[in-house]
């Protein structure tokens, strides 16, 4: 009845914008992102049958309101599947900061589904756990099958689903973390995204981005892939800004950051392109070669860095590494 398991964070790549059902996040349009490592969440969680209620904890702090609300969401989910009603401790820890826009919520939820299917004896495949973690963010789903992954919007709860795309990029990409820390408030952005004027126009291209970027992925195309996730962040921030709240989310340090990415391709001709979730911090996609220059000129744009490599899928991890 207790288990702990491990996930690492995504950095969307043709990045999910708005959800048609918001009670069981189900996207609007197909996904595609890459996790990263050694950024992760460890997660460990154990069904009291004696206990009066369940307690939440990360970071050393309880969790209430919304936050854990969409805990809860992903516990009765699985206590549905398990057919038992006990109350369950859930203790969580992210390595790396959270709410800056490195995707605490898709590690968090997917080392949470991972942990509560294996302490419930679920016996399911990653795709099947992927629909539970989905239930805390849509992003999680990806953040379960691990690397390379993509959401499938599907026709309803069981086939949208996330599956691993396998691919020989895994190996030389590096991501560069630029931290550029500002408010930010995704779960609003979803709930507008289909009130800008170019959402349609967004949709309309959905099909041929996720077309692309498999088709990237399969040649291991390192320009084709990343070109098209610059290209995304800069779609994805259009809708935003136009939404009802005219939420900009980039700060002057994140576009200090494009200028001299971009710069840094036109005049040395080096493999780098940068790419924005939800928020203003940046990460900047390169190879092994190149991430100690790019490092050099991220950090002259006065941005704290960190050097990522990918990330595997959510994983079960031994007793001893329970975190109670
Ligand atoms: N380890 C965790 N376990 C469960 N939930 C978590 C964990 N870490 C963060 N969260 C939850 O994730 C949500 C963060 O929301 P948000 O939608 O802004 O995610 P995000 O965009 O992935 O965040 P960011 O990328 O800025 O870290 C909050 O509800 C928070 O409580
Ligand atoms: C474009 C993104 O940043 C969207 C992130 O959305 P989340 O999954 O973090 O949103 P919630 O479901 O509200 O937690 C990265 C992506 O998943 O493509």
């Amino acid at each position: 009845m207790k288990a702990t398991a491990k996930a690492h964070p995504i950095q969307g790549l043709v990045k999910y914008h708005g959800m048609r059902d918001p009670e069981i996040r189900l996207p609007y349009h197909d996904s595609i992102s890459v996790c990263t490592a050694p950024s992760h969440t460890k997660t460990t969680v154990e069904f009291l049958p004696d206990a009066d209620e369940d307690v939440y904890v990360i970071g050393g702090e309880e969790v209430e309101g919304r936050g854990a609300e969409r805990i809860r969401d992903v516990v009765e989910h699985v206590r549905d599947l398990a057919d038992f009603d006990h109350r369950v401790r859930l203790e969580s820890e992210n390595s790396f900061p959270s709410n800056i826009g490195f995707g605490s919520s898709s590690s968090g939820f997917a080392a949470a589904a991972m942990a509560l299917a294996e302490a419930a004896d679920l016996d399911l495949t990653r795709p099947e756990i992927s629909t539970i973690a989905r239930r805390g963010s849509s992003s999680a789903a990806r953040a379960v099958t691990g690397a390379f992954s993509h959401l499938y919007s599907g026709m309803n709860d069981t086939d949208c689903r996330s599956e691993r795309i396998e691919t020989d990029l895994e190996d030389d990409l590096r991501i560069v973390a630029a931290h550029v820390p500002a408010y930010k408030e995704t779960e609003q952005a979803h709930a507008e995204a289909a009130d800008s004027h170019m959402f349609q126009a967004r949709m309309a291209h959905m099909h041929k981005q996720i077309d692309d970027m498999r088709d990237a992925l399969y040649e291991a195309d390192f320009d084709a892939a990343f070109e098209l996730a610059e290209h995304d962040s800069l779609s994805l921030a259009a809708t935003t800004m136009t939404g009802p709240a005219g939420w900009v989310y980039w700060q002057p340090r994140t576009i200090a950051v494009f200028n001299a990415i971009r710069e840094l391709r036109a005049e040395e001709d080096i493999p780098a392109y940068f790419s924005t979730d939800t928020g203003a911090s940046v990460y900047i996609n390169t190879t092994t070669e190149y991430v100690d220059r790019v490092e050099k000129v991220v950090a002259d744009c006065n941005v704290e860095t960190d050097v990522w490599e990918v990330g595997g899928p959510a994983e079960i991890l031994d007793e001893s590494d329970a975190l109670f």
